[in-house]
């Protein structure tokens, strides 16, 4: 399919504002006259919602296993590009996605430990050489962002989901394999410093899809 659009996705740990700013990339694209469509994964569409209950239930006597919890991540991805992200990219839209493949190098790679070349091979059959043309990565200590995210809980009367269970370590190793895909790709990639006053995080955002988006044009 060809694809017109761009592809920008949001990622990052738990908790470091993705939700947060991405009102404020579609806000920003808006006012630059771009049609944006704004999703997230796991989910998008109804079928990858209903994976993405499957993956985050927090159930604790239902085991799920790392491969199938890899699978199920691309199966939902599978149903999302199909059905959203790539009419969307051929009509000329723009999509804005909260997380993307990217989460999933950083958690079932870095977090769970599964080997790359089993996520790349994944990946291939999925996206067929499809990836985001700018992701914006938000960073931040684990520490940090989990005192933003438990009071964030709080404040919604909402349960830990299967990953918000994990422990630090877990937060450590998906942090580093962000950091180091982005080190890999830095021309894909911005890092944001997440640790910020709101106002600041946005101006660096603005900042880097002004300069982003210029080389486009
Ligand atoms: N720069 C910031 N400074 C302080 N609090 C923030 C900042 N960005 C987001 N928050 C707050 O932190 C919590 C988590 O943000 P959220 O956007 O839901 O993160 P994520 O989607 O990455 O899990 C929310 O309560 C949000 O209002
Ligand atoms: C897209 C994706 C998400 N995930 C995880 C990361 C999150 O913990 C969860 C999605 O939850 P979500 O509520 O979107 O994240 P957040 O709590 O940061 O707002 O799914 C993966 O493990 N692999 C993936 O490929």
């Amino acid at each position: 399919m060809t694809k017109h659009g761009r592809f920008i996705t949001l990622e990052g740990g738990e908790g470091v504002g993705k939700s947060t700013n991405m009102q404020f990339v579609v806000a920003w694209l808006e006012a630059q006259g771009i049609e944006v469509v704004a999703t997230r994964e796991p989910g998008g569409t109804p079928r990858a919602e209903a994976i993405r209950q499957l993956l985050l239930d927090p159930a604790p006597e239902e085991w799920l296993h790392t491969d199938a919890e890899l699978l199920l991540m691309f199966a939902a991805r599978a149903q999302h590009l199909a059905e959203k992200i790539l009419p969307a990219l051929a009509r000329g839209a723009w999509v804005v996605c909260d997380r993307f493949t990217d989460a999933t190098y950083a958690y079932q790679g870095g977090g769970r430990g599964i080997p790359v070349e089993r996520i790349a091979a994944l990946e291939a059959f999925v996206q067929r050489g499809l990836a985001p043309d700018l992701t914006l990565l938000l960073d931040m200590p684990h520490d940090a962002a989990k005192q933003r995210l438990e009071s964030r809980l709080r404040d919604q009367h909402t349960q830990r989901d299967r990953f918000e269970k994990e422990q630090a370590d877990f937060f450590q190793a998906v942090r580093n394999a962000y950091l180091a895909r982005a080190e890999q790709a830095p021309e894909r990639f911005a890092v944001i410093n997440a640790h910020q006053s709101l106002t600041e995080v946005q101006s660096d955002i603005c900042d880097t899809l002004a300069r982003r988006v210029a080389l486009w044009d």
